[in-house]
């Protein structure tokens, strides 16, 4: 269908809309496959396609993996003579793209919210994994129909008949009616565009109602300041209205609406379950949040759209740069980086190792890795981040009570009680590496809660485990020990108490507080013995013996020592030379300049990064 006879966004009849989104486990081919829709209903021609046209950030496209959810308006033309059996005619497809990790669980939940189908797209060669069944039942709990599809079907490796099988049996059909597509070489896709017509229910809504929309998603943008993207259930939002966000009672005044299509289309409004992008002229993604509804100022609803969950962070970790002289620098590029990303939380704090930096909050790894690693190369830092951790609750003998997001903050005093967030984890593997995931699980302080069998080689199997011990390596240990074929997802359930304490890591008897780390007792140990040894490789031998220990308050746990000398830079420059003797002790004195002085001993950034990156506080072998 030529574009210029699409149906005109404000004015479409909700019968012809489907709104609908594509959901998987990470790289079962859901960007490749919203490409290869663009295409087809010629929304995106195929010389400037580019892969992963939805993947806007150059860093979602270098890592290849989806942050931001987008929505995208594409005409769809149903022939005639279609097998599929869907109402022959013009309609105005609403796909929007949703993230696929667990750390934005909550942005997957609201792009659904928008939708009225959920295409879940399993690869044809893996099967079902851990987020194809988080994201199954995000949809379910949202009501959506589910398409399900078999993806990568061209693949030497695919198992079309096993894996049908299995996806039937999770999604309740026969196994005939699992689609089958090949995102890549575009075969079955136009099979599907039909069947989603068919299939989705059209949206429904009162349009002669107070408007009101939910917001899914919410970009900032240098140039038109925060995009707001949302889907309108009742009523109409135009051009020239002023709306007020319902969450904040917060009143701007709109400038623009309109469509993705690919690229931003004005409308005059937007009307009953179309979904489109609003431009109000905020500067700061926090005043128009995913989960908000918004309404017409005047005359405007009253009861919101489903609850609004404030995104609350997960992780913390400090964020410190390496040259001291940085800071400016990053704190403007955490206030810019925030503007587009309403779940970022920083403060500052000092480190009497590191100097000055940031406590910042993460909603889990994944987002916290992003952001550091956006912060390296949007805004050219060199960064030190220490140890992630988790919030903590310790409550003391006389009753008082405080929240730990940093072991620094760890209270003196007689400790009554620890507490720890839990997180209920759902493990899908090769039915072969049970005993393996078991182990793991088990030394990590994991229950079991249950576990199925979803055909004869696989199993999903469901623990609770303490957030702290996921939150580092957990998702490396169970890739190595079951090869890559265990897929993981999690989700926050309550907390316990447990015996957890603070380790602090000494150097000459000086705590350094970066090191510091708040673990189980039977952990503490080999932390301790880890880090000693770790640091004794790691800092330069100074001029006078250093020793380096661990300490649960005043026991000490493990200790090394690194022993003195003193690095003679002119050794290799007997003769007269002055200028060279010079330079190489100016040499010298620059590099000094970079160290981190704690009490006396002088350590090298380097060594920070290195300690910190392979911190594993729980791991029990104390090895990498
Ligand atoms: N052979 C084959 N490869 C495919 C097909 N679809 C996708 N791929 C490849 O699978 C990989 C992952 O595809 P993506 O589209 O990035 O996966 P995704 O699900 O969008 O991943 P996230 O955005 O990270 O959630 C890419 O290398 C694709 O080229 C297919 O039908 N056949």
């Amino acid at each position: 269908m030529s574009l210029k006879n699409a149906p005109k966004p404000g004015s479409t009849d909700p019968s012809i809309i489907r709104n609908f989104c594509i959901i998987a486990h990470i790289d079962h081919g859901k960007s490749t496959l919203a490409d290869r829709m663009l295409q087809l209903t010629g929304v995106v021609d195929e010389r400037s396609s580019r892969a992963q046209y939805l993947d806007r950030m150059d860093i979602e496209r270098e890592r290849g993996i989806t942050i931001k959810s987008q929505a995208v308006r594409m005409p769809w033309t149903v022939p005639a003579d279609n097998a599929e059996g869907a109402e022959p005619g013009q309609y105005v497809l609403n796909m929007i793209d949703t993230p696929g990790h667990v750390d934005f669980t909550y942005e997957v939940s609201r792009s659904l919210e928008a939708c009225e189908a959920a295409v879940l797209l399993v690869d044809a060669a893996q099967g079902i994994e851990a987020q194809t069944l988080a994201n199954l039942y995000l949809a379910m709990g949202a009501d959506l129909h589910i398409i399900p599809v078999l993806n990568k079907i061209d693949l030497p490796s695919a198992n079309v008949e096993k894996y049908a099988a299995e996806l039937a049996g999770l999604v309740g059909c026969e196994p005939e009616e699992v689609l089958l597509t090949s995102a890549k070489t575009g075969v079955g896709v136009e099979t599907l565009l039909n069947e989603i017509v068919k299939q989705t229910p059209a949206p429904v809504g009162d349009a002669d109602a107070p408007a009101r929309a939910l917001i899914f998603d919410s970009v900032y943008d240098t140039y038109r300041g925060v995009v707001t993207y949302v889907r309108v259930v009742d009523g109409k939002l135009s051009h020239r209205d002023r709306i007020k966000m319902m969450s904040t009672n917060a009143v701007h005044e709109m400038l623009e609406v309109g469509v993705i299509s690919p690229e931003p289309v004005k409308a005059a409004d937007l009307g009953v379950g179309e979904v489109g992008y609003l431009i109000t002229g905020v500067k700061d993604v926090r005043q128009s949040r995913v989960g908000d509804t918004v309404t017409s100022q005047h005359h405007g609803a009253t009861e919101s759209l489903g609850g609004y969950k404030h995104p609350n962070p997960m992780v913390y970790a400090g964020l410190y740069p390496i040259d001291g002289d940085d800071y400016p620098t990053l704190r403007d590029a955490l206030e810019k980086l925030q503007l587009n990303d309403a779940a970022l939380t920083y403060e500052p704090e000092t480190s009497g190792a590191l100097g000055f930096g940031f406590r910042c909050g993460f909603l889990g790894l994944l987002h916290m890795e992003i952001t550091r690693d956006r912060l390296e190369r949007e805004f050219d830092l060199d960064l030190i981040s220490t140890a992630p951790n988790v919030v903590y609750g310790v409550v003391m003998d006389d009753g008082t009570e405080h929240v730990v997001t940093n072991p620094s903050e760890y209270p003196d005093g007689k400790v009554a009680e620890v507490r720890e967030p839990v997180v209920k984890a759902t493990i899908l593997a090769p039915a072969d590496y049970i005993g393996t995931i078991m182990e793991l699980c088990q030394l990590k302080r994991g229950n079991l809660q249950g576990m199925d069998y979803l055909s004869e080689d696989r199993v999903e199997m469901r623990y609770t485990l303490p957030m702290g011990e996921i939150v580092f390596d957990f998702f490396d240990q169970l890739k190595s020990r079951t090869k890559g074929y265990a897929s993981l997802d999690y989700e926050r359930s309550g907390e316990q108490a447990a015996d957890l304490v603070k380790v602090d890591i000494l150097l000459q008897g000086e705590p350094v507080d970066a090191f510091s780390a708040i673990v189980h007792k039977d952990a503490a140990y080999s932390y301790g013995v880890m880090m000693a040894g770790k640091l004794k490789d790691l800092i330069p031998r100074q001029q006078f013996e250093v020793p380096i220990q661990a300490a649960i308050g005043a026991r000490v746990i493990a200790r090394e020592t690194i022993r003195a000398i003193r690095k003679d830079v002119l050794a290799k420059c007997y003769g007269g030379d002055i200028s060279r003797k010079r330079k190489l002790l100016e040499k010298q004195k620059a590099g000094k300049k970079r160290m981190k002085n704690i009490g006396s001993v002088e350590v090298p950034p380097e060594a920070f990064v290195a300690a910190l990156a392979t911190t594993q506080p729980t791991e029990k072998s104390g090895k990498k």
